[in-house]
């Protein structure tokens, strides 16, 4: 029974203090104890948070809070949910008060849960299933949001390195349907519609329905598909290294997405080569991490990049010096840091969850968009004192890194981050040989990321040897034609009103220099932040004469090595 009223009290705190379900189960300081087990009661407050549109629709029209006066309206909903959403029913006995209070109303609830479902132009439960799940779900009277997709298709980079695009069009997708528009893929209502569409800035990546299952094909599993968010394609293919340039270093590597992705680049820019010499390059792929540097390792060999990826596990990259002899010829450093991963899609979401209540009166068909209140023969009982609905809070529309993050907590947490990121990118702009450096995040804070940007710039290291940032009209066509660049007010800001350190920023080159994803936009992408920098060939204002011997900027430890964008490897997945 604790678990239902565990549940209810938790959506009823949300809404109340307008604070995460995860900060109520989980609490960062000792609270209060749950009687039922944390993973459930998560599990449930969640799910019925995201159903609450719903199933407080359901609940509403059915008139059973009218009659049932031992169901709050939070309650109602926790046991609708499990009694026509979870595979176990209800976990009570049937004859227990809380669960025959429900099921009494089985036959009234569910006729009007198929006309919640088709409302919401749903042919089947798991079709409507699919729309929550995508957050596609907003108010059944409202004519504008009824249109509204879901924002994240899957996206699925086609490996060069084992097979090609044409081929898998031919094969895995040959039953499959090519579509113009990416929107056409948001709008797949069943995970069974097989459409595709090949995306017009990333070369090899195609979007498909976020339901459709790829996982049990062979292509996937033999790591000719690899599953990766648009967003995580940007660095590698802005660093654009060519055979014959050099080395490579991916300072952060692990579990190998980006990796793998320069692999491909590298081995098709030798295909493309006509000269028909050997080329050398290699990629020297760091990870500091001991369990992670094993999964890059499955990953890189997976992919079929073992011939050119050198794997250093367990290799801290601050240590790996820039005068070490395997760092001789390395002329390009792709830089994806441990961040606050506050761009990843499904992160602290759900504490901008809004958690809709049931009328306790009995709701009839709208009129003109206006609900009208069916005469009730049981007397309402009193309305629920629980405040408005939780909005996602914080500057920029952003739910704050956790609900427990004050803003003061936040910025000392962004502040320690970007003094690693910014430890990690002065070290890669140390090496010698370098020409060419990727930054990236999959962090929406200008903190982590502008910011990190125009200290790097003004660095000692930066201006003895030359950096500057890679202009847009300079980039790879597709990042060059990428619409959303860096945020104008973030750099006005860390600019400042003038030169530091001697050092001049152009605002303006500064701002189409860097390349922002929206994780709540239109073009189905996590939130990412991504930027190049460059120095011409012989550059090298320092007076040392080898680059090397920088000073050492201030030791920071890595913050939190949460893997940013790709925590776990489950195959080949962001
Ligand atoms: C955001 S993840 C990298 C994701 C990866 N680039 C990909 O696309 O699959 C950051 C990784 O950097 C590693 N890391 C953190 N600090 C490091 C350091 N000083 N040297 C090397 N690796 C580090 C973390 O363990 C984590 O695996």
């Amino acid at each position: 029974m604790s678990l239902y009223h565990e549940a209810a009290s938790i959506l009823d705190e949300t809404r109340a203090k307008k604070c995460s379900i995860k900060s109520l189960v989980y609490p960062a300081k000792k609270g209060k104890e749950w009687k039922s087990d944390p993973k459930a009661l998560f599990a449930l407050s969640t799910e019925a948070a995201k159903w609450s549109e719903v199933l407080a629709e359901v609940v509403g029209r059915s008139g059973m809070l009218g009659v049932e006066r031992t169901l709050s309206p939070t309650l109602a909903l926790v046991l609708t949910h499990d009694l026509f959403l979870s595979k176990r029913g209800i976990a009570l006995p049937a004859s227990h008060g809380l669960n025959a209070a429900v099921s009494k109303h089985k036959a009234r609830l569910s006729a009007e849960l198929t006309k919640a479902r088709l409302r919401r132009g749903c042919a089947t439960l798991d079709e409507l299933r699919i729309k929550v799940n995508n957050g596609g779900l907003v108010a059944s009277n409202d004519p504008e949001g009824q249109r509204k997709l879901p924002r994240h298709p899957r996206w699925v980079r086609i490996n060069t390195l084992k097979t090609s695009l044409e081929e898998q069009l031919n094969w895995k997708f040959a039953e499959w349907q090519l579509v113009s528009t990416l929107r056409e893929v948001l709008q797949a209502t069943s995970s069974r519609e097989q459409i595709y569409h090949v995306d017009e800035h990333i070369p090899n990546l195609i979007a498909i329905p976020s339901g459709a299952d790829i996982t049990t094909s062979v292509a996937y599993q033999t790591g000719a598909l690899i599953l990766q968010d648009k967003a995580s394609c940007f660095p590698a293919y802005l660093l654009n290294s060519q055979a014959g340039e050099g080395d490579v270093v991916d300072a952060c590597a692990a579990p190998g997405n980006k990796t793998t992705h320069l692999a491909a680049i590298l081995a098709e820019s030798r295909e493309d080569d006509q000269t028909g010499n050997a080329l050398g390059g290699k990629i020297i792929a760091c990870e500091k991490d001991v369990a992670r540097s094993e999964t890059l390792d499955k990953m890189v060999k997976l992919a079929g990049a073992a011939e050119v990826v050198m794997v250093k596990a367990k290799q801290d990259f601050t240590k790996l010096p820039p005068t070490a002899r395997v760092a001789a010829n390395v002329t390009a450093l792709l830089l994806d840091p441990s961040c606050s991963g506050s761009g990843i899609v499904g992160r602290d979401e759900e504490s901008g969850i809004t958690v809709h209540l049931p009328s306790t009166t009995p709701e009839i068909a709208t009129v003109r968009g206006k609900k009208r209140k069916r005469p009730s023969a049981a007397a309402p009982l009193k309305p629920p004192a629980a405040p408005p609905p939780a909005e996602p809070t914080t500057e920029e529309g952003l739910p704050p890194a956790s609900a427990d993050d004050t803003a003061e907590k936040l910025a000392a947490r962004l502040a320690n981050l970007a003094a690693f990121q910014l430890r990690l990118l002065e070290h890669a702009m140390a090496f010698p040989a370098a020409r060419k450096i990727v930054y990236s995040t999959c962090s929406v804070h200008a903190e982590e990321n502008e910011h990190v940007v125009i200290a790097a710039l003004r660095s000692e290291v930066a201006r003895e040897m030359g950096w500057r940032v890679l202009r847009r009209g300079e980039q790879v066509v597709g990042m060059r034609e990428w619409g959303l660049r860096g945020l104008r007010g973030a750099v006005e800001e860390a600019v400042g009103d003038g030169r530091e350190g001697g050092v001049e920023v152009d605002v303006e080159e500064l701002v189409e220099a860097c390349l922002r994803c929206d994780k709540h936009g239109d073009d189905g992408t996590m939130g990412f932040f991504v930027v190049g920098f460059v120095r011409d060939a012989g550059e090298m204002l320092a007076s040392n004469g080898n680059g090397g011997g920088t000073t050492a900027p201030p030791r920071v430890e890595s913050p939190e090595d949460n893997g940013g964008d790709d925590e776990e490897w489950k195959g080949f997945a962001d």
